[in-house]
């Protein structure tokens, strides 16, 4: 390990692992990257295995209570802090078993965790302005169990430099997708919709990126009350698809502040959230609409969400030449086909992360091994352009 400012070359290949549980909680994503290339250049990045853990029973629901700030006491989050360690620590061994490969092997894990709260906006406090995101999976406990040395919390430094603290990935994006002739959109597509635009030949200062609003959220939300201990998300689009979305509760939901903030930005279920769906379900009652129709309104908001940040935001500074959508939300045939639309509308060709060769669901999990792998050799990892950060800086910290 060098000293901090110390060039020194990076072993070649090296194995690092990343995990990730997103917005939806909808279990762990692990994967195993072989990573080449030393400080001065990109490096170059292979998936060598990749696993989803689902939460054991009651887990997911224990997670959700804590979104709401009344519920997380300082003990539910401390206990639930140590337990997504543990649960984070048996995925990182699974998938590098998974791989062919031991602990021994791999330089370092690099561990999201699960944001239970995120307020990227400054408000004033005893005379200070704070900003705060709240990520828990406790990074020592992944050191502990793994004998791996563990990068978590990657967020608060971005924030200490007055960035979003979100997205992220877009970092690890530009290294791996920027091509030299084409303008190419990311729209991730979970919890939480977001963009990353790569312009064509662009320099690391040029890519920009930003959360487009609800992904699954909203949908997921609706879908939960309406069919309860039934479904907890819209398989294949079927409800979408029998419904018919109604232009009184869409043009009433596109009136969402959010969507016309300017950049940088982002947001999360303190917005998306429980309060929402009650609001927005008593709204949808009050118009007497059908379970299908509600759906149906509410996946059309997603896709209008991202055709119109598309306009707001990129298309006249960079007209695309397609967006590659991942995340779970392109599983969803319907929604895909209403962003095609969208986005026909403004010329843009719009594909998945598996047409084009990449695995949807590892993305995130692929971004935090990259993103430890420049922490634990002490190289910036943040994009202050995207995040509205004041400088560089190495986000995460570090558990040995
Ligand atoms: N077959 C499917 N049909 C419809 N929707 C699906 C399908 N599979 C996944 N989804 C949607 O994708 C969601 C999960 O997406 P993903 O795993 O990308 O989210 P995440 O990583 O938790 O979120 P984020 O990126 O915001 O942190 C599910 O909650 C569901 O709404
Ligand atoms: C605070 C937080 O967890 N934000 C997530 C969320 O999920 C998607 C979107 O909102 C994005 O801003 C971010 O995650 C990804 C991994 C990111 O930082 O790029």
């Amino acid at each position: 390990m060098g000293t901090k400012g110390e060039k020194a070359e990076l072993r070649c290949p090296r194995y690092a692992v990343g995990l990730m549980s997103g917005t939806s909680v909808d279990g762990i994503d692990a994967a195993v990257v072989e990573i080449n290339g030393n400080r001065e250049e990109p490096p170059g990045v292979r998936l060598v295995a990749f696993e989803n853990s689902p939460y054991p029973a009651g887990v997911r629901e224990d997670i959700f209570a804590l979104f709401d700030p009344c519920n997380a006491t300082v003990d539910r989050v401390g206990k639930m802090n140590v337990l997504l360690g543990e649960l984070y620590a048996e995925a990182a061994l699974s998938v590098i078993g998974k791989a062919g490969l031991s602990a021994e092997d791999v330089s370092v894990i690099g561990s999201h965790g699960q944001t239970i709260y995120h307020a990227p906006s400054m408000e004033p406090y005893h005379g200070r302005n704070v900003h705060y995101t709240v990520q828990i999976g406790e990074g020592a406990v992944i050191a502990a169990r793994t004998g791996i040395p563990c990068v978590s919390d990657f967020r608060p430094a971005d924030m200490a430099v007055g960035g979003q603290g979100a997205p992220l990935v877009p970092f690890t994006e530009y290294l791996l997708y920027r091509e030299e002739h084409r303008t190419l959109l990311l729209q991730n597509i979970g919890g939480i919709g977001n963009m990353t635009v790569i312009p064509a030949g662009c320099s690391p200062g040029e890519v920009y990126a930003f959360d487009t609003g609800p992904g699954n959220m909203i949908i997921d939300g609706v879908v939960e009350r309406l069919y309860p201990g039934q479904l907890t998300m819209d398989i294949g689009g079927a409800i979408a698809r029998s419904g018919t979305a109604d232009p009184r509760l869409l043009g009433r939901l596109q009136q969402e502040a959010y969507y016309s903030q300017p950049l940088p930005k982002s947001t999360g279920r303190e917005l998306f959230g429980s309060s929402y769906i009650d609001k927005l379900l008593h709204d949808a009652e009050a118009l007497g609409m059908q379970a299908e129709d509600i759906v149906a309104t509410v996946t059309m908001l997603t896709a209008w969400s991202i055709g119109d940040a598309y306009r707001r935001y990129v298309m006249a500074g960079h007209p695309a030449d397609a967006m590659i959508v991942g995340g779970g939300g392109s599983y969803n045939p319907v929604l895909m086909e209403w962003i095609r639309k969208e986005m026909a509308k403004e010329g843009v060709q719009v594909l998945t992360q598996e047409a084009i060769g990449h695995n949807s669901d590892a993305k995130e999990a692929v971004a935090f091994a990259v993103l430890a792998d420049y922490a634990i050799t002490n190289r910036p990892n943040n994009l202050p352009h995207v995040t509205g950060a004041s400088r560089p800086v190495v986000m995460g910290k570090i558990s040995y």
